[in-house]
């Protein structure tokens, strides 16, 4: 407390000494300047009273009386002459920063100059004037006589002025490089704007100068010369210019092979070197100024980012997230592993053995590989037997076996032996839990690894959906098509976390996928005003698609603006705070569309699925969203080949009839199946079967009530907007509303290639699909494109563009 008044107590002196000083200094100020003015109106009145100092009845002219005459006289007359109102005004200055802590001017500059003034102006003064005391006052002319003396008048002169250059140099920094590059830079303006003016009328003059000069070094120091310092040069060398080339004196060459006159004057061209460097100096500078500098610069920036905060993790909102566990599965240990008896085997065999022999088959080796569904038995037929006579023996041989699912592979791709798959009798399920604990699963580095369920050699079998890219499913119902899509889903539950992945389901059965309401604040995304994530209503689905098209749209404008070509690349290097999210960068979490029932979905919401579906699946690979598509039936109506084609990933489930199996699979095989998740998978090469591993909905609802119960977002992902638009093909209403801007370039781009697809308009004019589509709506509006007619293009009903200009006339 004692300490705290005492520093008060100090700080308050403090402040009064400051007051009482700045005012002294101000009034000092004052008094000077009036006595300053005032001695020059009456200085020969009161010359002569000066000495009466304390006489009364003698009094001064000046307004600051006696005192006022006496300054005047000690600091103007007797002193410095008219540099001592300095004095008033620096005092002033000094008084405004003591008392209100302003510093006008800088005060150690101010009085640094102002003594180089003081000495300066008093002498220079008495150089011009003479005698006139007022102005150089005594002690200025004093100086001067004896400068004059030493020096002469010239002498002193130069003087003079030698400091006062020194004083400029040294004040405004004028080094002799940087007058003369600052020099250099305004004359190459002026240079260029009167060559630009001069052009016209002599065009040749700088080839003329080429012509005389063979060595190219010469040619550029002759350019640079006659650019920079041709004005510079002396008269004779400019009009002999066949002498230039030796400004290249440096290289001896050049040197050697010219005359000795020549080589007179490099002292002139010697002053010429330093400013062909500045002009190479000035080039490197604008160097420095491209843009690589700046990313240079953000490189560093994110390299300081990351080296201080780490590298972005995006899952840092949810940071408590626990991924699902084990135990929410259910095991069942009883029916697992498999159990197949010895006598099911050998009968098997012999069977084989036989009704192959019947049909002239011998067989030389045979060997059985025990499956949880089915087992493989791998035979070695004997030598000359053709391969295609077993495969047509196919169904003949499955009759005698009197089984239903036998499936032959002959050969079995890569082995040169024919395969035949028996059902055993008592199927073995393979579990969700088993194949989620396998090491397969569990150690993966996949994006987004699916653990389907176990191939015919027992092992569990993982694939990555970001490769498939897209995967179509089909089976008939009953067959375990949404146990494996709930499958598909599990694998991806345990595997993400919420920031990397979200799902956008359409369940036209409005039961199969409800189950995944639960998890819509960590892994759903949905259109922005729609109340439910899961789409069951089927007439939304096709605003569903389109967001997803902007989306998609979105995301390659992202990736291009990133340098990068996949997701995958853009998100690492968001993570290494690479990306600015100011300008719109994000992460960018994987997006799987699955669709139950598509068949349902074609049949409500027609054809216009169709389109935006085909383009997700043609482009969406790269910017990670996926596609699970499955159906019932998989008829060439509901299965398209514009579909099929994007969808090489394929999943069948029993079918029912074999036009079916190769709707789907492009082959036989999936209508003899043995059903309950007995399923064949490819990915365009070789087919391969599986059991798919059963996951019950309990265990599904246990899975998401484990993690919808922890925290998520406060909302699903939100989808861009999108706002669907009457593209039933009511023409005259599409043309009622505003007209497109492009809409007649694009009748012609239709016209004129004779073929009415929105994507050649998309292509052609480089537009997104929506403003194509709409273009599209109106040029169908103006009969210009006959109606929509599925995956065909429309018709184009002008045939030539003479006919089409009237039409664009009279509309
Ligand atoms: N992987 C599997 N392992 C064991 N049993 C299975 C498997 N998949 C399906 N099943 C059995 O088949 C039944 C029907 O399966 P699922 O509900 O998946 O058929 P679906 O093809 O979706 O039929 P729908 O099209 O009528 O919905 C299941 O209740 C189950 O008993």
């Amino acid at each position: 407390m004692k300490n705290n008044s005492n520093d008060e107590e100090i700080k308050r002196k403090k402040s009064l000494i400051k007051t009482i000083l700045g005012l002294l200094l101000l009034v000092s100020s004052i008094i000077l300047l009036i006595s300053f003015i005032s001695f020059y109106f009456s200085w020969k009145d009161d010359q002569s009273q000066l000495t009466s100092f304390f006489n009364k009845n003698i009094t001064a002219e000046n307004l600051i009386g006696k005192i006022g005459a006496n300054l005047g006289e000690i600091f103007i007359f007797n002193g410095i002459g008219i540099i001592a109102f300095f004095i008033p005004f620096f005092l002033f200055i000094l008084s405004i920063k003591i008392l209100f802590g302003k510093e006008i001017l800088k005060i150690w500059k101010l009085l640094s100059h102002g003594i180089f003034f003081i000495i300066w102006i008093p002498i220079f003064l008495a150089m011009i004037f003479g005698t006139q005391w007022l102005l150089s006052g005594l002690i200025g002319f004093e100086v001067y006589d004896y400068l004059k003396t030493l020096l002469g008048t010239v002498g002193t002169a130069i003087l003079l002025f030698l400091t006062l250059a020194i004083y400029f140099i040294l004040e405004f920094n004028l080094s002799v490089d940087a007058v003369s590059t600052k020099f250099n830079t305004l004359k190459q303006k002026k240079e260029i704007s009167v060559s630009e003016k001069e052009e016209e009328k002599e065009p040749f003059e700088e080839e003329i100068i080429y012509e005389k000069i063979e060595d190219p070094k010469t040619i550029k120091s002759e350019t640079q010369i006659s650019k920079s310092v041709k004005d510079s040069l002396p008269k004779n060398i400019e009009e002999n210019k066949e002498e230039i080339p030796i400004i290249s004196s440096l290289e001896p060459k050049v040197m050697e092979s010219k005359p000795v006159e020549a080589i007179q004057s490099p002292t002139e061209f010697e002053i010429d070197i330093p400013a062909d460097e500045e002009i190479i100096d000035e080039v490197s500078l604008t160097i420095e100024e491209t843009p690589i500098e700046n990313i240079n610069e953000e490189e560093n920036i994110s390299e300081k980012i990351v080296t201080e905060f780490g590298p972005y993790d995006p899952k840092l909102e949810l940071a408590r997230y626990k991924y699902p566990t084990l135990d929410l599965l259910k095991a069942y240990n009883s029916i697992e592993p498999i159990t197949i008896n010895n006598e099911e085997l050998e009968e098997n065999k012999n069977k084989i053995v036989t009704t192959l022999a019947n049909y002239g088959i011998g067989i030389s080796s045979i060997k059985a590989t025990i499956g949880p569904t089915v087992t493989l038995y791998e035979i070695v037929p004997e030598a000359g037997v053709r391969i295609s006579k077993i495969k047509n023996l196919e169904d003949d041989i499955a009759l005698s076996l009197a089984a239903l699912g036998i499936r032959i592979i002959a050969p079995i791709p890569g082995k040169g032996t024919i395969g035949i798959e028996v059902p055993n009798s008592n199927p073995t399920m393979v579990s969700m839990r088993t194949v989620i604990a396998s090491q397969k699963f569990q150690k993966t580095e996949m994006e987004l690894p699916i653990v389907f369920g176990k191939t015919i050699s027992n092992e569990t079998f993982v694939t990555d959906l970001a490769k498939m890219p897209h995967l179509l499913m089909a089976g008939a119902t009953g067959q375990g098509k949404s146990v494996g899509l709930n499958a598909i889903v599990t694998s991806l539950l345990y595997k993400k976390h919420p920031s990397e992945l979200k799902f956008v389901f359409v369940d036209p059965k409005k039961v199969e996928l409800t189950l995944y309401n639960k998890i819509e604040r960590h892994f759903l995304a949905k259109l922005p005003d729609s109340e439910e994530a899961i789409i069951t209503d089927t007439t939304k689905v096709i605003n569903t698609l389109n967001s997803l098209c902007v989306e998609m749209d979105n995301r390659y404008k992202l990736l291009q603006s990133a340098y990068v070509r996949t997701i995958k690349e853009y998100n690492e290097k968001f993570k290494e705070r690479k990306l600015n999210p100011e300008k719109g960068h994000r992460f960018l979490p994987y997006i799987v569309l699955v669709i139950d029932e598509f068949a349902d979905l074609i049949m409500t919401a027609g054809k216009e699925v169709e389109l935006p579906i085909a383009r997700l699946a043609q482009l969406a690979r790269a910017i990670g969203i996926h596609l699970i598509i499955a159906t019932q039936r998989p008829s060439v109506n509901v299965i398209t080949g514009m579909i099929k084609a994007n969808f090489p990933a394929r999943v069948a489930f029993r079918v029912t009839s074999k036009i079916d199996s190769r709707t789907i699979l492009d082959g036989n095989g999936a209508d003899q199946l043995i059903g309950k998740g007995d399923m064949l998978f490819t990915t365009g090469n070789e087919l391969i079967r599986m059991q798919c591993a059963f996951v019950d909905t309990p265990e599904v609802d246990k899975i998401t009530e484990y993690i919808g119960s922890q925290q998520g977002y406060t909302d699903a992902y939100l989808l861009p907007e999108f706002y669907g638009e009457n593209t039933s093909g009511n023409g005259s209403e599409a043309l009622d509303s505003k007209k497109d801007e492009l809409f007649n370039d694009a009748a012609r781009v239709i016209v004129s290639a004779q073929q009415g697809s929105t994507s050649l308009i998309q292509r052609k004019m480089s537009l997104g699909y929506n403003r194509a589509g709409r273009i599209m709506d109106q040029l169908e509006a103006a009969g210009i494109v006959g109606p929509f007619e599925g995956s065909k293009a429309r018709k184009v009903l002008i045939t030539d563009l003479n006919t089409l200009e009237q039409l664009l006339e009279n509309l």
